[in-house]
């Protein structure tokens, strides 16, 4: 069989950290069979998100993301398991919490709010060089 043990970051955005989802999302990677290998709730700076969103500059969301995601809170994992960034994704779903399927994250727990960008409550590296570049980010 193959093994292929791999690290992500997982955020819990503001609105789910508001929202008081923390321990329930949590729980969801835990029930799958993942680890939590280290955790930290910090509001995050401009000068983070701009690094950990740099694929999104210039684009007309990117302003109100930044602002929507050091509004408040945010809960930082370093989540472990073997094929855990594709994993992860798929328990949080496609990225519009109104559409996203039934028995994800977002397609239970979120919905739209009608503001200028998707609340959609935890973000996933999408990449294993994405996972090391952002959790550098997060956790140094
Ligand atoms: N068209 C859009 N309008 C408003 N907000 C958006 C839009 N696209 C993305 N966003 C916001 O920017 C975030 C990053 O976009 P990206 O395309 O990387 O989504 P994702 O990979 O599904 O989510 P994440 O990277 O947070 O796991 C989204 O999670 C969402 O909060």
């Amino acid at each position: 069989m193959t093994q292929n043990r791999e690290q992500t970051l997982v955020l819990v955005k503001p609105d789910g950290v508001q929202r008081g989802l923390t321990g329930q999302i949590l729980a969801r990677i835990e029930a799958k069979g993942y680890v939590v290998e280290d955790l930290k709730m910090i509001v995050p700076t401009r000068e983070m998100l701009t690094q950990h969103y740099a694929e999104h500059e210039g684009k007309p969301f990117f302003e109100p993301l930044v602002e929507f995601m050091s509004s408040g809170p945010v809960v930082a994992a370093r989540v472990s398991g073997d094929r855990v960034i594709e994993g992860f994704r798929s328990l949080a779903g496609s990225t519009e919490p109104t559409t996203a399927a039934p028995g994800t994250i977002r397609g239970d727990l979120g919905r739209d709010w009608g503001e200028k960008v998707q609340k959609n409550l935890v973000h996933g590296s999408d990449s294993t060089e994405s996972a090391e570049r952002e959790l550098g980010i997060w956790f140094g």
